[in-house]
């Protein structure tokens, strides 16, 4: 393994919650938040992923404010434009300013029927224009129940991933984030963290390469809070966190990228 120069990813998922205007004081608060800590941008790149609503003023006021935030989508078209009622393609939102797209979200893959195939043709669109894809994998209760979460996770993987260069995949971010983790208060202990997350780089070494392994961020994302960020924050193979509920709190999301101040309880 060589040493990692990865730098650590705090990407705050809104799912569908706040108007435009409560982005916007949303945001404010987070920005203040941030300066008042002091936080070192180097130490973590922070980023809000706001309904489509919302980006139009999060790209205003982070222009203008010249704020250390990124922002991106929770969602894309395949398509590059034309009859897709309802789509946002990947063009639109590089020209509001994303930097990244979120594919293949559980609550996507659940409630919407995603496949793996569809998640990697979402994740090619993105690279197409430009973004980043952060890639969302992850077992449910059942599946870990039965002890087959690595398996299933990494199937998810290879699905989604298919046919992508070695550095596209360098450049890329995989969530792992276990549905019975989501939104439930039940985090998964950093060990179970690292298996999976573990896991997935080993496999895209195999498949890919060193370069590619060694880039590629791995998040973990449910149900994390300021409180137990340090201790995922501390495995080998977690770049990162996919938050929830926790980003809604300027202060508790504040304090999650601030992971490397916080005490491993
Ligand atoms: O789904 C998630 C982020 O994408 C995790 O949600 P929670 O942090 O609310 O568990």
């Amino acid at each position: 393994m060589s040493t990692t120069t990865r730098t650590p990813l705090m990407a705050g998922n809104w799912k569908m919650n706040l108007d435009h205007a409560e982005a916007v004081h949303l945001v404010q608060k987070l920005a203040w938040t941030l300066q008042d800590k002091k936080h070192d941008p180097a130490r973590a790149e922070v980023v809000v992923i706001p309904p489509f609503t919302d980006l139009r003023s999060v790209q205003t006021l982070v222009d203008g404010d010249r704020l250390k935030l990124a922002y991106g989508a929770q969602d894309v078209s395949t398509e590059a434009s034309g009859a897709r009622t309802g789509e946002i393609s990947a063009h639109m939102l590089a020209r509001l300013g994303c930097r990244y797209v979120v594919v293949g979200h559980s609550e996507r893959r659940e409630f919407h029927a995603e496949s793996d195939e569809l998640v990697n043709a979402k994740a090619r669109a993105t690279l197409g224009a430009g973004m980043t894809p952060i890639v969302c994998v992850g077992e449910g209760l059942e599946v870990r129940q039965a002890g087959d979460q690595v398996a299933h996770t990494l199937a998810q993987v290879d699905g989604s991933l298919a046919g992508f260069g070695a550095e596209e995949v360098a450049g890329l971010v995989v969530a792992y984030e276990p549905v019975w983790a989501i939104g439930t208060g039940e985090v998964a202990t950093p060990d179970d963290a690292q298996e999976v997350c573990g896991a997935i780089r080993a496999r895209v070494r195999e498949v890919h390469g060193d370069a590619a392994a060694d880039g590629l961020r791995v998040l973990y994302g449910g149900s994390v809070k300021a409180a137990n960020v340090a201790g995922i924050m501390a495995q080998t193979d977690v770049d990162g966190c996919l938050v929830g509920g926790a980003s809604l709190q300027a202060d508790e999301f504040g304090g999650i990228c601030r992971f490397y101040d916080m005490p491993v309880l």
